[in-house]
């Protein structure tokens, strides 16, 4: 007998997260507190539960334009040393307990440079902070593996440089590279340089699309750029033709939808956040349901946990909710995201075969 897909079990499942931001996953409490010991006097307000309501609210905007509008709090506070490790760390040990056992967290160097921090201090501070919340969490025996994402901004002009430093720090917890912000008059293409380069290096990225813009943007980060996976992709589903399909029919694929799922490429969806930014209607009628009956390579993920209220156990059991999903689907979905990682391919085999499946055949062997 499976286990029930209860919340708590949920949370005992093995777990890959590919697509967390650092700046939107900090702890309510911690964004006060840094507030106060940094001095930033901007934050709405400084309740812990109206504070998480309030991000909730702002975030549930319908435009991805305003949903970003909600981090002018967290990078606020988010500009020393000390700052960085301390979100960096509770981050790890907030995704271990949480039962991830594989993520990649990433962020824009550039945005915690204010108080005068490098780019290269930064990234240091990010990864001394995972370290040690990694060893915490592995202490109360949560183990987790933690590899940075590197960002840039795509309406600033850094993504060359942070792009360099991808490559300068890919044996030191760097697992990638990815451009984020608005997306409605900033394609991909603006960015060329930077992923040409990566490419001659042998670099992977991601690449935000199909989120607040539609099909051109998801061609260009595919068929111009070369992006090894989707930041979302969610708008892929405009290239699907349930319409014309008739009874028993499958829908039909255009030729961007067919290449996508042909290719494998992963789309990193975030059912909560879609739903705050506009990109879907409601989770019950997220693309994901459809794209997953068509076996396009889905992965879930929770975005920004502050801003959506979520962790990724919520955002399966969501899931679960809503289209009746099994152990089955959970570990589907775990084992897509696992085989789309940036990490080297006999890492990511060991972590499916000696965690994500005894894991899941735990839970549906009971
Ligand atoms: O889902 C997103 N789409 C586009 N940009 C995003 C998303 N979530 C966060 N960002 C932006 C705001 C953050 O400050 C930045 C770096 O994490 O990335
Ligand atoms: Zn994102």
């Amino acid at each position: 007998m499976p286990a029930p897909l209860t919340e708590e079990n949920i949370r005992r499942a093995p777990k890959v997260l590919l697509h967390d931001h650092l700046d939107g996953g900090l702890r309510p409490a911690t964004v006060i507190e840094l507030a106060q010991q940094t001095g930033y006097d901007k934050l709405p307000t400084t309740d812990v539960d109206e504070l998480s309501t309030w991000f909730y609210g702002a975030a549930h905007s319908g435009s991805l334009e305003r949903y970003l509008e909600t981090f002018a709090h967290t990078v606020g506070v988010i500009q020393t040393r000390d700052a960085l490790i301390r979100v960096a760390a509770e981050c790890a040990e907030d995704l271990a307990d949480d039962g991830v056992v594989y993520a990649e967290v990433r962020f824009a160097p550039e945005l915690h440079v204010e108080q005068g921090l490098t780019h290269e201090e930064v990234i240091d501070a990010v990864l001394e902070g995972f370290a040690r919340g990694t060893a915490a969490a592995a202490a109360r025996g949560h183990v987790i593996v933690v590899r940075a994402l590197l960002t840039a901004m795509r309406h600033a002009a850094h993504s060359r440089e942070i792009a360099a430093l991808a490559v300068a720090f890919r044996d030191k917890g760097v697992a990638g590279f990815d451009i984020a912000g608005a997306e409605k008059g900033f394609p991909p293409s603006r960015h060329l340089d930077a992923f040409e380069y990566l490419r001659r290096e042998n670099a992977h990225f991601t690449i935000h699309a199909g989120e607040g813009f539609g099909l051109p943007s998801i061609w260009e980060a595919i068929q111009w750029c070369g992006a090894d996976r989707l930041g979302h992709g969610v708008r892929i589903v405009e290239d699907i033709d349930t319409a014309a399909a008739g009874d028993g029919e499958a829908p039909a694929l255009g030729l961007l939808a067919q290449y996508v799922r042909d290719k494998r490429i992963p789309l990193e969806l975030a059912p909560t956040s879609n739903v705050q930014t506009g990109a879907a209607a409601s989770i019950a009628e997220h693309p994901i349901g459809l794209l997953t009956d068509l076996k396009f390579r889905v992965t879930v993920n929770t975005d920004n946990r502050l801003m959506s209220g979520c962790t990724m156990t919520s955002e399966m059991l969501g899931l679960v909710e809503a289209f009746d999903y099994p152990w089955e689907t959970l570990q589907w979905f775990t084992v897509n995201a696992m085989k789309s990682a940036f990490l080297p391919f006999d890492e990511r085999l060991a972590i499916i075969n000696d965690v994500i499946k005894p894991g899941y055949a735990e839970l549906i062997n009971a």
